[in-house]
């Protein structure tokens, strides 16, 4: 798998002290306000499982599981939802954590979906943000890191579900592509 990479963006020892200064900012922000934290699913289950341990505070757990990108590298512009939500909405503070934000299609429809629902707030923490990428105007609250305008893989990020158990972001080899 690791001679696949062309290059490590993200090291495992960067991507952990930074989710442990999220963690503190959020437990700052959230303190007496039981958030519920929603995982998108599946890309954003490593940096949920790893970031909800460093938040000091009660929370609440859900999961959704939407997809727009199907077996290729470019968003479909469709966002499907495959697994909602269990838990009301109406009147929660929602914290949405995200892997990634590219094209800001799937997060711009999740944020949308949340007020509809009634939210009372809705915060948008991401790992990466691609800028480069984005079709739609909408900006996270929280960043760890901006990423170049290239296709990224691990940590939960995939390329055609493979390499979401790297414990890092990297580069895939132009190769790999063309498999
Ligand atoms: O800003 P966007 O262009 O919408 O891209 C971001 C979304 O794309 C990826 O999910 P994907 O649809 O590939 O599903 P997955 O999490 O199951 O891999 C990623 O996990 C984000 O949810
Ligand atoms: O760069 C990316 N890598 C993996 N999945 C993604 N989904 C949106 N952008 C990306």
């Amino acid at each position: 798998m690791h001679d696949e990479m062309k290059e490590v963006l993200i090291s495992e020892e960067t991507l952990q002290e930074k989710i442990k200064e999220l963690g503190a900012q959020l437990s700052n922000e959230y303190q007496d306000r039981f958030p519920l934290v929603v995982g998108v699913l599946k890309g954003a289950l490593p940096f949920m499982a790893d970031l909800i341990k460093k938040m000091d505070i009660h929370l609440e757990i859900d999961l959704m599981a939407v997809s727009s990108y199907g077996a290729s590298t470019v968003s479909s512009g469709e966002v499907k939802i495959i697994k909602d939500l269990d838990t009301s909405l109406e009147g929660r503070d929602i914290i949405i954590v995200e892997d990634i934000i590219d094209s800001g299609l799937t997060l711009s429809y999740l944020v949308q979906l949340f007020k509809h629902r009634k939210a009372n707030s809705v915060k948008i923490v991401t790992l990466l943000d691609k800028p480069t990428g984005r079709k739609v105007d909408i900006k996270p609250d929280l960043t760890g890191f901006t990423v170049p305008d290239a296709f990224v893989v691990g940590y939960g990020l995939d390329y055609v579900e493979r390499y979401r158990n790297l414990p890092y972001i990297g580069v895939l080899k132009p190769e790999v592509y063309e498999k």
